[in-house]
Protein backbone atom coordinates (compact mmCIF):
# COMPACT_ATOMS: atom_id res chain seq x y z
CA UNK A 1 0.00 0.00 0.00
CA UNK A 2 1.11 3.73 -0.61
CA UNK A 3 -0.32 7.19 -1.20
CA UNK A 4 -0.35 7.90 -4.60
CA UNK A 5 -1.21 12.38 -5.53
CA UNK A 6 -4.52 12.19 -7.69
CA UNK A 7 -2.59 15.80 -9.11
CA UNK A 8 1.07 14.97 -9.85
CA UNK A 9 1.55 11.37 -9.64
CA UNK A 10 4.11 11.44 -6.56
CA UNK A 11 3.80 8.86 -3.96
CA UNK A 12 4.75 8.29 -0.52
CA UNK A 13 5.13 5.35 2.06
CA UNK A 14 2.00 4.67 4.04
CA UNK A 15 4.31 5.20 7.25
CA UNK A 16 4.75 8.93 6.09
CA UNK A 17 1.05 9.32 6.75
CA UNK A 18 -0.29 12.76 5.48
CA UNK A 19 -3.86 14.07 4.18
CA UNK A 20 -2.13 16.26 1.12
CA UNK A 21 0.71 15.94 -1.38
CA UNK A 22 3.52 18.58 -1.22
CA UNK A 23 1.53 19.91 -4.52
CA UNK A 24 -1.75 19.95 -2.18
CA UNK A 25 -3.47 17.62 -4.23
CA UNK A 26 -5.43 15.26 -2.61
CA UNK A 27 -3.99 11.19 -1.82
CA UNK A 28 -5.19 7.82 -2.56
CA UNK A 29 -4.46 4.74 -1.31
CA UNK A 30 -2.96 2.95 -4.00
CA UNK A 31 -2.44 -1.08 -3.65
CA UNK A 32 -1.58 -3.83 -6.03
CA UNK A 33 -3.85 -6.72 -6.15
CA UNK A 34 -1.90 -8.55 -8.78
CA UNK A 35 -1.21 -11.34 -6.52
CA UNK A 36 -4.30 -11.30 -5.26
CA UNK A 37 -6.70 -14.83 -6.08
CA UNK A 38 -9.64 -13.51 -6.73
CA UNK A 39 -11.92 -16.79 -7.02
CA UNK A 40 -10.18 -17.56 -3.70
CA UNK A 41 -11.35 -13.97 -2.30
CA UNK A 42 -14.95 -14.27 -3.23
CA UNK A 43 -14.94 -17.61 -1.39
CA UNK A 44 -13.73 -16.02 1.40
CA UNK A 45 -16.23 -13.22 1.44
CA UNK A 46 -19.17 -15.73 0.78
CA UNK A 47 -17.74 -17.64 4.20
CA UNK A 48 -17.63 -14.56 5.73
CA UNK A 49 -21.35 -13.84 5.43
CA UNK A 50 -21.79 -16.11 7.69
CA UNK A 51 -19.50 -15.28 10.60
CA UNK A 52 -21.43 -13.38 13.69
CA UNK A 53 -18.26 -13.88 16.27
CA UNK A 54 -15.06 -12.02 15.01
CA UNK A 55 -14.73 -8.15 13.64
CA UNK A 56 -15.09 -10.01 9.62
CA UNK A 57 -18.81 -10.15 10.66
CA UNK A 58 -18.63 -7.01 9.71
CA UNK A 59 -20.02 -5.53 6.32
CA UNK A 60 -16.30 -3.51 6.00
CA UNK A 61 -13.90 -5.73 7.66
CA UNK A 62 -15.53 -8.60 5.22
CA UNK A 63 -13.41 -7.21 2.64
CA UNK A 64 -10.56 -6.53 4.75
CA UNK A 65 -8.10 -7.69 1.82
CA UNK A 66 -8.98 -5.21 -0.41
CA UNK A 67 -9.48 -2.12 2.08
CA UNK A 68 -6.44 -2.37 4.79
CA UNK A 69 -4.32 -5.66 4.26
CA UNK A 70 -2.08 -4.25 6.50
CA UNK A 71 -3.81 -3.32 9.56
CA UNK A 72 -3.30 -5.89 12.35
CA UNK A 73 -5.84 -7.92 13.55
CA UNK A 74 -5.47 -6.32 16.90
CA UNK A 75 -6.36 -2.90 15.99
CA UNK A 76 -9.33 -3.38 14.07
CA UNK A 77 -12.44 -1.86 15.76
CA UNK A 78 -15.91 -2.67 15.04
CA UNK A 79 -19.44 -2.04 15.98
CA UNK A 80 -21.08 -4.50 13.31
CA UNK A 81 -21.08 -1.58 10.58
CA UNK A 82 -22.30 -2.58 6.81
CA UNK A 83 -24.74 -5.36 6.35
CA UNK A 84 -27.05 -2.98 4.91
CA UNK A 85 -30.21 -3.99 3.44
CA UNK A 86 -30.82 -3.82 -0.81
CA UNK A 87 -34.22 -3.52 -1.17
CA UNK A 88 -36.26 -3.85 -4.60
CA UNK A 89 -39.59 -1.46 -3.60
CA UNK A 90 -42.59 -1.44 -5.85
CA UNK A 91 -43.75 1.29 -4.74
CA UNK A 92 -40.56 3.82 -4.76
CA UNK A 93 -40.31 2.12 -8.78
CA UNK A 94 -43.83 3.30 -9.56
CA UNK A 95 -42.90 6.83 -8.30
CA UNK A 96 -39.46 6.81 -10.17
CA UNK A 97 -41.03 4.86 -13.67
CA UNK A 98 -37.83 2.53 -14.37
CA UNK A 99 -37.75 -1.08 -15.02
CA UNK A 100 -36.44 -1.69 -11.54
CA UNK A 101 -34.40 0.13 -8.95
CA UNK A 102 -32.85 -0.99 -5.26
CA UNK A 103 -32.40 1.02 -2.59
CA UNK A 104 -29.06 0.48 -0.70
CA UNK A 105 -30.04 1.47 2.80
CA UNK A 106 -26.79 3.11 4.75
CA UNK A 107 -29.59 4.30 7.59
CA UNK A 108 -28.99 0.97 9.12
CA UNK A 109 -25.45 1.17 10.13
CA UNK A 110 -24.36 2.46 13.97
CA UNK A 111 -25.09 5.51 13.59
CA UNK A 112 -27.12 5.94 11.21
CA UNK A 113 -25.48 6.69 8.14
CA UNK A 114 -22.93 5.85 5.77
CA UNK A 115 -20.15 7.11 7.11
CA UNK A 116 -19.51 4.36 8.99
CA UNK A 117 -17.94 2.37 6.67
CA UNK A 118 -15.30 4.59 6.16
CA UNK A 119 -15.07 6.37 9.81
CA UNK A 120 -14.05 2.68 11.38
CA UNK A 121 -11.32 3.03 9.04
CA UNK A 122 -9.70 5.55 9.75
CA UNK A 123 -10.30 5.64 13.01
CA UNK A 124 -8.73 2.07 13.52
CA UNK A 125 -5.93 3.75 11.53
CA UNK A 126 -5.10 6.49 14.00
CA UNK A 127 -5.29 4.30 16.84
CA UNK A 128 -2.80 1.78 15.23
CA UNK A 129 -0.60 4.76 15.14
CA UNK A 130 -1.13 5.54 18.89
CA UNK A 131 -3.45 8.13 18.59
CA UNK A 132 -6.71 9.39 20.76
CA UNK A 133 -7.23 12.63 19.67
CA UNK A 134 -9.81 12.36 16.27
CA UNK A 135 -11.13 15.72 14.63
CA UNK A 136 -13.68 16.43 11.83
CA UNK A 137 -15.34 19.28 10.64
CA UNK A 138 -19.25 17.76 9.78
CA UNK A 139 -22.48 19.26 8.69
CA UNK A 140 -23.30 16.37 11.16
CA UNK A 141 -23.09 12.42 9.82
CA UNK A 142 -19.44 12.25 9.80
CA UNK A 143 -19.58 14.14 13.27
CA UNK A 144 -21.65 11.40 15.22
CA UNK A 145 -19.81 8.45 13.34
CA UNK A 146 -16.70 9.57 14.52
CA UNK A 147 -18.00 10.58 18.38
CA UNK A 148 -19.42 7.40 18.03
CA UNK A 149 -16.00 5.11 16.95
CA UNK A 150 -13.91 7.85 19.28
CA UNK A 151 -15.61 7.01 22.60
CA UNK A 152 -15.83 3.48 22.07
CA UNK A 153 -12.44 3.03 21.52
CA UNK A 154 -11.51 5.25 24.84
CA UNK A 155 -10.73 8.10 22.65
CA UNK A 156 -11.81 12.25 22.10
CA UNK A 157 -13.10 13.62 19.25
CA UNK A 158 -13.16 17.18 18.56
CA UNK A 159 -15.78 18.08 16.12
CA UNK A 160 -16.42 21.46 14.52
CA UNK A 161 -20.05 22.22 13.16
CA UNK A 162 -21.15 25.17 11.54
CA UNK A 163 -23.71 27.11 13.85
CA UNK A 164 -26.26 27.20 11.37
CA UNK A 165 -28.43 24.99 8.77
CA UNK A 166 -27.90 21.84 9.95
CA UNK A 167 -29.55 19.53 11.99
CA UNK A 168 -30.14 19.71 15.50
CA UNK A 169 -30.73 16.30 15.80
CA UNK A 170 -27.09 15.12 14.55
CA UNK A 171 -25.46 17.66 16.83
CA UNK A 172 -27.45 16.53 19.55
CA UNK A 173 -26.53 12.97 18.52
CA UNK A 174 -23.08 13.91 18.42
CA UNK A 175 -23.37 15.25 22.00
CA UNK A 176 -24.44 12.51 23.72
CA UNK A 177 -21.74 10.15 22.13
CA UNK A 178 -19.33 12.05 24.03
CA UNK A 179 -17.70 14.64 21.10
CA UNK A 180 -16.01 18.37 22.16
CA UNK A 181 -18.35 19.74 19.90
CA UNK A 182 -17.57 23.19 18.84
CA UNK A 183 -20.23 25.27 16.59
CA UNK A 184 -18.38 27.67 14.93
CA UNK A 185 -19.73 31.06 12.57
CA UNK A 186 -19.09 29.53 8.97
CA UNK A 187 -19.55 26.58 6.37
CA UNK A 188 -18.17 23.38 6.89
CA UNK A 189 -15.77 24.41 4.10
CA UNK A 190 -14.21 26.91 6.13
CA UNK A 191 -14.09 24.25 8.59
CA UNK A 192 -11.87 21.86 6.78
CA UNK A 193 -9.47 24.75 5.91
CA UNK A 194 -9.33 25.66 9.36
CA UNK A 195 -8.39 21.43 10.00
CA UNK A 196 -5.79 21.49 7.32
CA UNK A 197 -4.32 24.17 8.79
CA UNK A 198 -4.23 23.50 12.21
CA UNK A 199 -4.84 19.99 13.01
CA UNK A 200 -1.33 19.03 13.41
CA UNK A 201 -0.72 21.88 15.71
CA UNK A 202 -3.31 20.41 17.96
CA UNK A 203 -2.14 17.29 17.80
CA UNK A 204 -5.63 15.99 16.19
CA UNK A 205 -6.16 13.27 13.90
CA UNK A 206 -8.99 14.45 10.89
CA UNK A 207 -11.12 11.61 9.91
CA UNK A 208 -13.18 13.63 7.65
CA UNK A 209 -13.09 12.03 3.85
CA UNK A 210 -9.76 13.84 2.87
CA UNK A 211 -8.32 11.20 4.40
CA UNK A 212 -7.81 8.83 2.31
CA UNK A 213 -8.57 5.93 4.87
CA UNK A 214 -12.32 7.08 5.11
CA UNK A 215 -12.58 6.44 1.19
CA UNK A 216 -11.16 3.09 1.42
CA UNK A 217 -13.66 1.64 4.25
CA UNK A 218 -16.38 3.70 2.05
CA UNK A 219 -15.89 1.51 -0.67
CA UNK A 220 -17.00 -1.64 0.60
CA UNK A 221 -20.45 -0.14 -0.04
CA UNK A 222 -20.21 -0.77 -3.66
CA UNK A 223 -18.74 -4.57 -2.68
CA UNK A 224 -21.84 -4.99 -0.62
CA UNK A 225 -23.81 -3.85 -3.24
CA UNK A 226 -21.51 -6.42 -6.17
CA UNK A 227 -21.67 -9.10 -3.84
CA UNK A 228 -25.56 -9.14 -2.96
CA UNK A 229 -26.18 -9.14 -6.37
CA UNK A 230 -24.36 -11.82 -7.38
CA UNK A 231 -21.23 -9.70 -9.27
CA UNK A 232 -23.91 -8.44 -11.78
CA UNK A 233 -24.03 -4.41 -11.01
CA UNK A 234 -26.95 -2.72 -12.35
CA UNK A 235 -27.11 0.05 -15.33
CA UNK A 236 -26.82 2.95 -13.12
CA UNK A 237 -25.56 3.47 -9.60
CA UNK A 238 -27.18 6.91 -7.96
CA UNK A 239 -25.67 8.95 -4.95
CA UNK A 240 -26.24 12.12 -3.34
CA UNK A 241 -23.31 14.78 -3.84
CA UNK A 242 -21.93 16.68 -0.99
CA UNK A 243 -18.60 16.43 0.07
CA UNK A 244 -18.36 14.00 -2.75
CA UNK A 245 -16.94 11.42 -0.70
CA UNK A 246 -19.47 8.85 -1.83
CA UNK A 247 -18.89 9.11 -5.21
CA UNK A 248 -15.28 8.97 -5.39
CA UNK A 249 -14.86 5.79 -3.02
CA UNK A 250 -17.60 4.12 -5.36
CA UNK A 251 -15.40 5.44 -8.54
CA UNK A 252 -12.14 3.60 -6.28
CA UNK A 253 -14.33 0.57 -5.25
CA UNK A 254 -15.41 0.37 -8.93
CA UNK A 255 -12.02 0.06 -10.49
CA UNK A 256 -11.18 -2.50 -7.48
CA UNK A 257 -13.91 -5.04 -8.61
CA UNK A 258 -13.24 -4.05 -12.23
CA UNK A 259 -9.66 -5.09 -11.83
CA UNK A 260 -10.06 -8.08 -9.93
CA UNK A 261 -12.56 -9.52 -12.84
CA UNK A 262 -15.56 -9.51 -10.12
CA UNK A 263 -17.51 -7.75 -12.84
CA UNK A 264 -16.96 -7.30 -16.21
CA UNK A 265 -18.86 -3.93 -16.61
CA UNK A 266 -18.65 -0.85 -15.14
CA UNK A 267 -21.81 0.62 -14.26
CA UNK A 268 -22.72 3.95 -15.01
CA UNK A 269 -22.64 6.54 -12.55
CA UNK A 270 -25.42 9.58 -11.58
CA UNK A 271 -24.49 12.11 -8.74
CA UNK A 272 -27.30 14.10 -7.68
CA UNK A 273 -26.93 17.52 -6.29
CA UNK A 274 -29.32 19.97 -4.08
CA UNK A 275 -29.55 23.34 -6.49
CA UNK A 276 -28.89 24.97 -3.81
CA UNK A 277 -25.64 23.52 -3.00
CA UNK A 278 -24.63 22.36 -6.71
CA UNK A 279 -21.24 23.73 -7.52
CA UNK A 280 -19.99 20.35 -9.01
CA UNK A 281 -23.64 19.62 -10.98
CA UNK A 282 -22.67 23.18 -12.49
CA UNK A 283 -18.58 22.44 -13.27
CA UNK A 284 -19.77 19.22 -15.08
CA UNK A 285 -23.16 20.57 -16.90
CA UNK A 286 -21.18 23.35 -17.84
CA UNK A 287 -18.03 21.83 -19.32
CA UNK A 288 -15.89 23.53 -17.02
CA UNK A 289 -12.38 22.32 -15.76
CA UNK A 290 -12.54 24.32 -12.37
CA UNK A 291 -15.18 23.58 -9.51
CA UNK A 292 -16.38 27.32 -8.88
CA UNK A 293 -17.22 26.89 -5.01
CA UNK A 294 -20.55 28.09 -4.09
CA UNK A 295 -20.07 30.70 -1.08
CA UNK A 296 -23.65 30.09 0.50
CA UNK A 297 -24.95 26.76 0.11
CA UNK A 298 -28.57 26.89 0.52
CA UNK A 299 -30.49 23.45 0.75
CA UNK A 300 -32.75 21.67 3.07
CA UNK A 301 -30.80 18.79 2.95
CA UNK A 302 -28.57 19.65 5.38
CA UNK A 303 -25.68 16.75 4.68
CA UNK A 304 -25.51 18.70 1.37
CA UNK A 305 -24.69 22.01 2.64
CA UNK A 306 -21.62 22.06 1.00
CA UNK A 307 -20.56 24.93 -1.51
CA UNK A 308 -16.69 23.80 -2.31
CA UNK A 309 -16.46 19.91 -2.11
CA UNK A 310 -12.48 18.73 -1.51
CA UNK A 311 -13.29 15.80 -3.29
CA UNK A 312 -14.26 16.84 -6.81
CA UNK A 313 -11.43 15.97 -8.45
CA UNK A 314 -12.03 12.47 -7.33
CA UNK A 315 -15.45 12.82 -8.18
CA UNK A 316 -14.45 13.78 -11.81
CA UNK A 317 -12.46 10.88 -11.77
CA UNK A 318 -15.47 8.67 -11.03
CA UNK A 319 -17.27 10.30 -13.95
CA UNK A 320 -14.81 10.06 -16.36
CA UNK A 321 -14.26 6.12 -16.04
CA UNK A 322 -17.95 5.49 -15.66
CA UNK A 323 -19.60 8.04 -18.51
CA UNK A 324 -21.31 9.32 -15.51
CA UNK A 325 -23.45 12.00 -15.12
CA UNK A 326 -24.81 14.81 -12.78
CA UNK A 327 -27.97 16.16 -12.12
CA UNK A 328 -29.59 18.87 -9.50
CA UNK A 329 -32.81 18.89 -7.63
CA UNK A 330 -34.70 21.47 -5.82
CA UNK A 331 -35.73 20.73 -2.53
CA UNK A 332 -39.21 19.96 -2.86
CA UNK A 333 -38.55 17.13 -5.08
CA UNK A 334 -35.93 15.53 -2.31
CA UNK A 335 -39.09 16.01 -0.03
CA UNK A 336 -41.77 14.57 -1.83
CA UNK A 337 -38.90 12.04 -2.83
CA UNK A 338 -38.43 10.95 1.01
CA UNK A 339 -41.91 10.96 1.72
CA UNK A 340 -42.19 8.35 -0.92
CA UNK A 341 -39.39 6.56 0.47
CA UNK A 342 -40.84 7.03 3.95
CA UNK A 343 -43.70 5.65 2.96
CA UNK A 344 -42.04 2.47 1.53
CA UNK A 345 -41.04 1.52 4.86
CA UNK A 346 -37.55 2.14 4.34
CA UNK A 347 -37.28 5.81 5.30
CA UNK A 348 -33.85 8.53 4.95
CA UNK A 349 -32.89 11.99 5.95
CA UNK A 350 -33.33 14.36 2.91
CA UNK A 351 -29.90 14.19 1.54
CA UNK A 352 -30.34 10.77 0.70
CA UNK A 353 -33.67 11.32 -1.27
CA UNK A 354 -31.81 13.62 -3.44
CA UNK A 355 -31.00 10.04 -5.57
CA UNK A 356 -34.73 8.99 -6.24
CA UNK A 357 -35.91 12.82 -6.85
CA UNK A 358 -32.55 12.57 -9.51
CA UNK A 359 -33.29 9.07 -10.89
CA UNK A 360 -36.86 10.32 -11.71
CA UNK A 361 -35.57 13.94 -13.07
CA UNK A 362 -33.49 11.48 -15.15
CA UNK A 363 -35.91 9.12 -16.55
CA UNK A 364 -38.33 11.87 -17.27
CA UNK A 365 -35.89 14.00 -19.31
CA UNK A 366 -34.77 10.49 -21.32
CA UNK A 367 -30.98 10.70 -20.09
CA UNK A 368 -31.88 7.16 -18.15
CA UNK A 369 -34.04 4.94 -20.29
CA UNK A 370 -37.41 3.94 -18.13
CA UNK A 371 -35.80 0.23 -19.36
CA UNK A 372 -32.79 0.33 -17.18
CA UNK A 373 -31.80 -0.60 -13.64
CA UNK A 374 -30.20 1.12 -11.11
CA UNK A 375 -29.28 1.26 -7.20
CA UNK A 376 -29.63 4.34 -5.30
CA UNK A 377 -27.81 4.88 -2.31
CA UNK A 378 -29.24 5.87 0.79
CA UNK A 379 -27.29 7.62 2.94
CA UNK A 380 -28.53 8.48 6.24
CA UNK A 381 -31.86 7.39 9.04
CA UNK A 382 -34.64 9.73 9.22
CA UNK A 383 -34.62 10.23 12.25
CA UNK A 384 -31.44 12.22 11.63
CA UNK A 385 -33.33 15.18 10.70
CA UNK A 386 -37.03 15.72 12.74
CA UNK A 387 -37.54 19.41 12.04
CA UNK A 388 -37.82 18.92 8.30
CA UNK A 389 -40.37 16.22 9.65
CA UNK A 390 -42.59 18.31 11.71
CA UNK A 391 -42.21 20.72 8.64
CA UNK A 392 -43.38 17.92 6.18
CA UNK A 393 -46.23 16.36 7.69
CA UNK A 394 -47.56 18.81 10.32
CA UNK A 395 -47.03 22.21 8.92
CA UNK A 396 -47.31 20.66 5.53
CA UNK A 397 -48.00 23.34 2.44
CA UNK A 398 -49.11 22.82 -1.06
CA UNK A 399 -46.10 21.25 -2.05
CA UNK A 400 -46.12 18.50 0.31
CA UNK A 401 -47.71 16.10 -2.28
CA UNK A 402 -47.46 13.30 0.39
CA UNK A 403 -48.11 14.99 3.72
CA UNK A 404 -49.34 12.41 6.23
CA UNK A 405 -51.02 14.56 8.85
CA UNK A 406 -51.56 13.96 12.70
CA UNK A 407 -55.24 13.22 13.21
CA UNK A 408 -56.25 14.70 15.94
CA UNK A 409 -59.87 13.39 17.43
CA UNK A 410 -61.22 12.12 20.72
CA UNK A 411 -61.61 8.70 22.14
CA UNK A 412 -64.39 7.61 20.62
CA UNK A 413 -65.03 4.37 18.61
CA UNK A 414 -67.55 6.96 16.32
CA UNK A 415 -64.64 9.21 14.95
CA UNK A 416 -62.23 6.30 14.77
CA UNK A 417 -64.03 3.59 11.87
CA UNK A 418 -64.28 6.39 9.92
CA UNK A 419 -60.35 7.05 9.35
N1 LIG B 1 -22.25 15.74 5.04
C1 LIG B 1 -21.01 15.47 5.63
C2 LIG B 1 -19.96 16.45 5.31
C3 LIG B 1 -18.60 15.94 5.74
O1 LIG B 1 -18.09 15.14 4.77
P1 LIG B 1 -16.78 14.28 4.87
O2 LIG B 1 -16.87 13.48 3.65
O3 LIG B 1 -15.62 15.21 4.91
O4 LIG B 1 -16.85 13.47 6.11
C4 LIG B 1 -21.16 15.30 7.15
O5 LIG B 1 -21.91 14.46 7.55
O6 LIG B 1 -20.56 16.01 7.91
Amino acid sequence: MQLHCIDCDSRYSISDFKYACSCGGLLEIEQDFKFLDSEYLKRKFEQRLSDRMTPYASGVWRYKELIFPELEDRFLITKNEGNTGLYDIERVNQYVGIKKIWLKSQSENPSGSFKDNGMVVAVSHGKSLGLDKFTCTSTGNTSSSLAMYSSLTNSQSYVFVPDKNISLNKVLQTISYGAKVIAFEGTYDQGIDFLEKYSGELGLYICNSINPFRIEGQKSIIYEIAQYLRWELPDWIVVPGGALSNVSALGKGLGDLYELGFINRLPRVAVVQAEGASPFHQMISKNKNELQPELQPKTVASALNIGNPPSWKKARNTLNATNGITVSVTDDEILNAKAVIDQSGIGCEPASASTVAGLKKLCESGQIHRDETAVCILTGNLLKDTEVLRQYHLECTENSLFANPLIKSKLNIESIKHL
